[in-house]
């Protein structure tokens, strides 16, 4: 296996702040790598570190196997980047755009521009100018400028941000055909998780500048399992009454949800009981656990009863 991205021991501090809290993750050729974490769990301070806009304070960080200075910069060349909004000028249309950060970034290939913008679907935007570009149109020139010089890693920080249904549906297309017709390595953000699920080969979990969860597609996929997703007006009495059912394993998500993870109790039953207690049910209903739901309790772990 080809690492392609290695951080060891990584901290970064704004002031007082700990923004990164010794952070190792390795990412290996051809992986589609999810970051996900909340607002503010250090997504974007990591990805300013690797494309070297912010500086670690302790720590190393191996880029296609390199880390001192000269060295690290040289592979940085491999790296197309897109963090927080495209970076490009109101005033000029796609394709001006392009040709400047060609000129930019010392890109002699005659076709980079029009293959570029055929691949991300802005070939026929014309006149139109960036400032009059939508959301989509802008992410989209943004990835089109990071993949210009043809690089070998992709790092894009919440691409699909505030994009319609159909432009995320294009826009996750397009990442798969990067990686699996270029082989392209692929470190992404996003606060999508359903979205992220769909493209990621692997994921990890940062919560207050850790990561805490690391695990590929394949692993979540074998450990996910079915659970009964219980909402109730009194989860505590429920709870009491759950237990008193023999019901083992179970979690208390937040102010009205349960999730049993046992099946040993018919649904019938814990309705009858529930009701006889004079708890109101507002859901009762089996589910498999997403991403979505597995990032809520890994990172809010709640009240969990014998469940691992
Ligand atoms: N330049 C800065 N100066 C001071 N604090 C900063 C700076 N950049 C980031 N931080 C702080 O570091 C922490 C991590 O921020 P970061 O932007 O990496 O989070 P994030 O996971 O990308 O969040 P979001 O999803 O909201 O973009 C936050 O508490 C943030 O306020």
């Amino acid at each position: 296996m080809h690492t392609v991205l290695e951080l060891r021991d990584i901290t970064k501090k704004f002031g007082h702040q700990v923004a990164l809290n010794h952070i190792s993750l390795s990412i290996q050729r051809g992986d589609i790598y999810g970051l996900i974490g909340r607002n503010g769990a250090g997504k974007t301070t990591i990805l300013k570190i690797i494309v070297r806009l912010l500086q670690q304070d302790r720590g190393d960080i191996l880029l296609f196997g390199s880390s001192t200075k000269k060295d690290y910069f040289k592979q940085l060349k491999r790296t197309g980047s897109v963090i927080e909004t495209p970076v490009a000028n109101n005033q000029l249309t796609a394709e001006q755009n392009l040709i400047y950060y060609c000129k930019m970034k010392g890109i002699v290939d005659k076709n980079a521009v029009l293959e570029a913008l055929n691949f991300v679907g802005l070939a026929n935007t014309g006149k139109k100018k960036f400032k009059n570009f939508s959301l989509g149109m802008k992410q989209k020139l943004g990835l089109a400028i990071a993949l210009l010089s043809k690089p070998d890693f992709l790092i894009l920080d919440e691409p699909i941000n505030g994009l319609d249904p159909i432009a995320i549906v294009e826009f996750r297309n397009m990442l798969i055909k990067l990686n699996q017709t270029q082989q392209m390595t692929i470190l992404i953000s996003s606060h999508v998780l359903g979205e992220l699920y769909q493209m990621s080969t692997r994921f990890g979990i940062i919560d207050n500048g850790s990561i805490i969860k690391e695990f590929t597609k394949e692993e979540f996929e074998t450990q996910s399992r079915e659970y009964i997703h219980l909402q109730v007006d009194k989860p505590n009495l429920a709870t009491t009454i759950l237990n008193q059912l023999g019901i083992k394993s179970l979690k208390v998500v937040d102010s009205k949800t349960i999730n049993i993870y046992d099946f040993s109790v018919d649904n019938t039953e814990i309705v009858k009981q529930l009701t006889l207690a004079h708890i109101k049910i507002s859901t009762i209903v089996k589910e498999h656990i997403n991403l979505e739901s597995y990032f809520k309790t890994t990172i809010e772990p709640g009240e969990d009863i014998n469940h691992v």
